[in-house]
């Protein structure tokens, strides 16, 4: 990998390299653009195969952050971070290493809890600096706000593509049964929906089943099944030739990041199938909505107003791109780059008038 080349085709502002011996840490945090406001992203704990997935997991999911702000109409930058670690091998020393990383940074990059961290973890990392969000859970925490954006998601998608506003009957499979899923299957239990779900916690699909009567599969199963909704809640990269073969669902809508392994092959795939997919982060803005807000003093009716919107954002990018012939994914980067491009042009009036 040709590490400025990558930075530049992406657009990235900064990338850094945290190391430290004792506690031994490795962390990447990428700060794509700021050009909005701080660079907002949740940290992610993995022990990655190698350095350079890891490097490719933060810069494409800060990119991914930028563009789900302006998206959502949120005036922040887009930033992520990787701590290259094994999760059974946490310690406070490690957490609170990483948080000094992040406080030196002064503001550029605000963080919270992402994969594998929990908000004790979060907590620690708080101990060393104040450029942490989202763990206060004065608003019950991202997750159920992220889940009701996607069920807001997929109501537009089934709008959009079935031409109903009813989700009665409508069969759905949910992939990943976590923090996220789960609040998904309830609130489209509580629709009429029909669940198929699947995770490799036992104990989690047993618990789905049971409560909300949902048909148990494999995880290998939950493509090929004959559904409406695809809702992939758990990894990213789950959208490749091999599993997009299988796919007979008329939608994809879930809060996954980085879900189409190769974007532009991957997208087109999807496009040529006949599949509405749901860019995945503007479906999954809940979470940046409801920390962003705690964050600035929370308004119970600004955040109401600013998750409701991902159902108009939704159809205004799936029109564009049948209008326009291209793919959804294309279509939600065309927007989220006239927004910043516009947004731009603002501060400079400010700066140039004030
Ligand atoms: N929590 C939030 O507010 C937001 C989460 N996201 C993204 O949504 C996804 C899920 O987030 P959370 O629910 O918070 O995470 P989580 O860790 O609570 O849940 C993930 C679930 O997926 C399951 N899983 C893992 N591998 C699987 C496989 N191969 N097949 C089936 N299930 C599998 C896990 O057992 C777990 O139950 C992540 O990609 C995250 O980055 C995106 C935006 C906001
Ligand atoms: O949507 C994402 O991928 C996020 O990282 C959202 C998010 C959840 N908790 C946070 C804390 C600080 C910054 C962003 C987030």
């Amino acid at each position: 990998m040709n590490l400025f080349d990558t930075v530049e085709e992406m657009g990235h502002e900064q990338v850094l390299f945290c190391h430290g011996k004792d506690p031994h840490i490795k962390a990447i945090i990428a700060i794509h653009d700021t050009s909005l406001g701080p660079a907002m992203g949740a940290t992610r704990m993995l022990p990655y195969v190698n350095e350079e997935a890891a490097l490719k997991d933060a810069l494409r999911l800060s990119r991914g952050m930028t563009y789900k702000a302006a998206c959502a109409n949120i005036p922040v930058g887009g930033g992520k971070a990787v701590i290259i670690a094994d999760p059974a091998h946490k310690t406070e020393e490690l957490f609170r290493a990483y948080g000094r990383f992040v406080d030196r940074l002064q503001g550029r990059f605000i963080t919270g809890q992402d994969v594998n961290l929990t908000p004790e973890n979060v907590r620690t990392i708080s101990q060393e600096t104040n450029y942490v969000v989202g763990v206060e859970e004065k608003s019950g925490g991202p997750a159920p706000i992220t889940a009701q954006g996607v069920f807001l998601g997929i109501k537009a998608a089934v709008k959009f593509r079935l031409q109903s506003e009813n989700l009665e009957g409508l069969k759905v499979a949910v992939q990943g049964l976590g923090n996220v899923g789960r609040n998904v299957c309830q609130l489209l239990h509580e629709s009429g929906a029909e669940l198929f779900v699947t995770d490799i916690s036992q104990e989690k699909v047993e618990e789905v089943k049971c409560t909300l009567g949902a048909t148990v599969v494999a995880p290998d199963e939950i493509y090929s099944l004959d559904v409406d909704v695809f809702s992939p809640c758990a990894l990213g990269g789950i959208l490749n030739s091999q599993t997009l073969h299988s796919l007979s669902a008329a939608i994809i809508a879930g809060c996954a990041n980085n879900q189409l392994a190769q974007e532009e092959i991957h997208g087109q795939m999807i496009t040529e199938k006949g599949i509405l997919y749901c860019p995945d982060y503007v479906i999954n803005a809940g979470g940046l909505i409801n920390v962003y807000n705690e964050m600035i003093g929370y308004n119970e009716e600004k955040a109401f107003q600013q998750l409701h919107n991902i159902y108009d954002t939704l159809i205004e990018i799936f029109a564009r791109a049948k209008q326009q012939e291209i793919t959804t994914n294309e279509a939600a980067k065309q927007l989220a780059e006239e927004r910043i491009k516009n947004a731009r042009k603002i501060n400079k009036k400010e700066m140039i008038f004030s």
